[in-house]
């Protein structure tokens, strides 16, 4: 019912004491109805229209043994509907419909205007897809950054919804019972959006909406959602919107396709297509104007690179894992003021500044220059990779990295391994880098013995308690002699 919006459903059972059809066939005269309707969540069955009450009075049709019918009102205490006692077809013909289908359209109404009080925020249904050759803890691990993604694009995931299956349903990716409790759950729970932990093919987001009835968007869109409210500058609004276009092109192309491909019907001839056809130029028009903006960025970047080579300062960024403390130890090391907040890709344009670093007894101290720039994330989107290589190329220009990890999530080795295979993943090959771990005064004696171990050269540090910097600066001092002059 919730999936067809019906307001209310009649049941009739039949006698099968009929006439006999040629053919055969249940064929009879109506014996009980039943009434039922959808009820407000939260309320208990409390809708008393008189003839519920009213005794099913004896008739002929009772000689008839059909043990499959009940008798009394069938037990509808915890779920969100009710089932009427057994009437006679005269009992159901004196209900009000309309009286009853009113009332309960004010109810849901009501309800409904309860939940919208804060809703400028996106209520969410999370849908997790444990699939092979993913561990439990890989999965959980998942499901709680699109959490953070989600939360950090300023929605809030009201349920999560969970399948297990060997690999994800072509059509739908979860099975086509998952897809209604998706749908019920989200009507149940008053959801405006359904966000998925992975990405989704164009025609499967086309699939889940239609059954779903609501929106439906994949971990990139959830992303690439946060880099638009984040960018600030024209730089970065620049990027992030050459990656949303790129990022929705071959949606669109896959639908004009899809629809050609069928070539017939209603509704995919004629202006439907052309349309689209003209939408799809239009974005490629833009996205090579874009591309073409990025590129002159680039230039623009190397030549106030090429600037900072002519003075010679060496050149440090820090890189590592959305959330580590980048910006707090930047601010920390070189007195500024970036914005730091306990969100995923709080930071997305790179800042730089001047940083002195103690000398040793062999040489002066050192003047370099520290770089803050956006934070990976694992399965870092194509098209988010492509339209920030501006900023990117800010790492990969770098005498040497400052690898901030940390230490206080849970996932904290495998975020190492998502940073190292993006970095080496980049078309130019990054400087050398030191591993520092943050974080320090959140972490148990456990997990940084385990740290030690596995990386004895490593910095361990806190940036927002200020420990450990003397032996950071002293190491980023050592790191750039290694990368300048190597031996
Ligand atoms: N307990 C603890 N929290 C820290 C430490 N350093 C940073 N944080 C907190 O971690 C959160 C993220 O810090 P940011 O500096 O914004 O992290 P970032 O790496 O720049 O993050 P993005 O720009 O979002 O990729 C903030 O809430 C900081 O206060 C630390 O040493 N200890
Ligand atoms: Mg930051």
């Amino acid at each position: 019912m919730a999936i067809q919006r019906l307001d209310a459903l009649v049941w009739l059972t039949l006698t099968g004491g009929g006439f006999q059809r040629r053919g055969g066939g249940a064929t009879g005269y109506i014996q009980e109805t039943y009434l039922a309707h959808l009820i407000p969540q939260g309320d208990q069955p409390n809708f008393e229209f008189s003839v519920l009450s009213a005794q099913l009075e004896p008739d002929a049709t009772d000689e008839i043994e059909e043990p499959s019918i009940q008798k009394s009102p069938i037990q509808t205490q915890n779920f969100p509907w009710k089932i009427s006692e057994p009437l006679n077809l005269d009992e159901l013909a004196d209900q009000d419909f309309l009286d009853l289908v009113e009332g309960l359209e004010a109810e849901f109404e009501a309800e409904f205007v309860a939940k919208q009080v804060d809703a400028d925020q996106d209520k969410v249904l999370l849908v997790g897809v444990m699939t092979q050759h993913m561990t439990q803890l890989d999965f959980e691990d998942g499901l709680a950054e699109i959490t953070r993604l989600v939360e950090s694009a300023g929605g809030q995931v009201l349920q999560t919804v969970r399948q297990k299956r060997s690999r994800p349903h072509p059509q739908t990716v979860v099975g086509e019972g998952k897809v209604q409790e998706i749908s019920l759950t989200a009507q149940t729970i008053s959801a405006n959006l359904v966000v998925f932990d992975r990405d989704l093919a164009p025609a499967q987001i086309r699939n889940l909406e239609t059954q779903i009835g609501i929106r439906v968007v994949d971990r990139t869109e959830v992303i690439l959602d946060i880099f638009a409210q984040r960018a600030r500058s024209s730089e970065g609004k620049l990027q992030v919107e050459l990656a949303q276009l790129e990022y929705a092109l071959p949606r669109l192309t896959g639908r004009g396709q899809a629809m050609s491909r069928q070539g017939g019907g209603i509704g995919t001839r004629g202006p439907g297509e052309t349309k689209l056809e003209t939408e799809r130029r239009t974005i490629a028009k833009r996205i090579s104007r874009l591309q073409q903006e990025v590129n002159q960025l680039l230039a623009h970047r190397f030549r106030l690179r090429q600037n900072r080579h002519h003075h010679e300062v060496p050149s440090v960024a820090i890189v590592g894992y959305t959330n580590a403390g980048k910006s707090t130890l930047l601010n920390l090391l070189t007195n500024s003021e970036v914005y730091a907040a306990d969100q995923l890709f709080a930071t997305l344009d790179p800042t730089t500044r001047r940083l002195t670093l103690p000398g040793t007894v062999t040489r002066e101290p050192l003047s370099i220059v520290l770089t803050d720039t956006v934070g990976f994330i694992r399965e870092l989107p194509p098209a988010l990779i492509d339209a920030f290589r501006a900023t990117l190329e800010e790492v990969t220009d770098a005498d040497a990295l400052l690898h901030l990890v940390d230490l206080s999530h849970p996932a904290w080795q495998s975020q190492i391994r998502s940073v190292m295979n993006i970095l080496t993943d980049m078309p130019v090959t990054p400087g050398p880098a030191l591993v520092v771990f943050n974080k320090i005064d959140a972490v148990d004696g456990d997990t940084l013995a385990l740290a030690r171990e596995e990386f004895p050269q490593a910095v361990f540090i806190s940036a927002a308690k200020g420990l450990g910097m003397e032996s950071l600066r002293d190491r980023l001092a050592q790191l750039i002699q290694y990368a300048l002059y190597p031996r």
